[in-house]
């Protein structure tokens, strides 16, 4: 199996966690795109979709799937997505795609996250995939020094703008060891919408691709 055949059998997988009559949260990124194709054969059989990037919603939009703005939905009993990294602890780092902060959002809201990789994602330790931390723009500067201070390289992603209008600092050589605490602490620094670090609120289950099929940690 090459890569996207494992994105397309692990988006295939995540179909048997969707319950019908309700609406699904879908992410963004190459895997979920595979997803979101897959919703698209059972679209008759769901209410809709809460999107977590302008990207998301005009190709679930395309497959003929209604997207609901998440303030207009009482509950969300899952929400499936992708992560740059996520270890045995279901931690991940995600916004690699710069879709970091509705991703967080939307993963709040639900009961269940589902996690969807191919085993290239799976880590012992995070922090080895520079980690995305959306700025707003005035801030860039400041925060970009305070980040130094905790012993990152922090690189702006040049050209890129957020669908929240703001900017992305990449975070190279962190050692992420303690991943709660270094969500929270990034997050307080003045600035800072949010980082890529999912922790505090990390995955329920991670389904990942492997040659020998896919896997399933709960
Ligand atoms: O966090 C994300 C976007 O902000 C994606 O989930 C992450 O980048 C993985 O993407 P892909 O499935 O294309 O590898």
């Amino acid at each position: 199996m090459d890569q996207n055949e494992k994105k397309k059998a692990v988006a295939q997988a995540a179909l048997q966690y969707v319950q019908y009559d309700t609406v699904v949260g879908v992410g963004t990124g190459s895997t979920v795109n595979y997803f979101i194709d897959e919703l698209a054969s059972i679209k008759d059989k769901i209410t809709g979709a809460v999107s977590s990037s302008q990207a998301s919603t005009e190709r679930l939009e395309a497959a003929g799937i209604e997207v609901f703005e998440l303030n207009n939905v009482d509950s969300l009993g899952i929400y499936v997505d992708g992560a740059d990294e996520v270890t045995e602890h279901k931690h991940m780092i995600k916004g690699g795609g710069a879709a970091l902060t509705r991703e967080k959002i939307v993963a709040a809201v639900a009961e269940t996250f589902v996690c969807i990789v191919d085993d290239s994602k799976q880590v012992p330790i995070l922090g080895n995939f520079p980690l995305p931390v959306e700025v707003i723009p005035m801030a860039r500067s400041y925060v970009a020094r305070e980040l130094v201070k905790l012993g990152g390289d922090p690189v702006y992603r040049q050209g890129v703008v957020t669908d929240n209008g703001n900017v992305i600092l990449d975070v190279h050589n962190l050692e992420i060891l303690n991943p709660r605490e270094l969500e929270a602490k990034i997050n307080n620094i003045v600035g800072v919408v949010t980082n890529g670090i999912f922790a505090m609120r990390g995955a329920d289950v991670v389904l990942s691709a492997t040659q020998q099929g896919v896997k399933t940690f709960k």
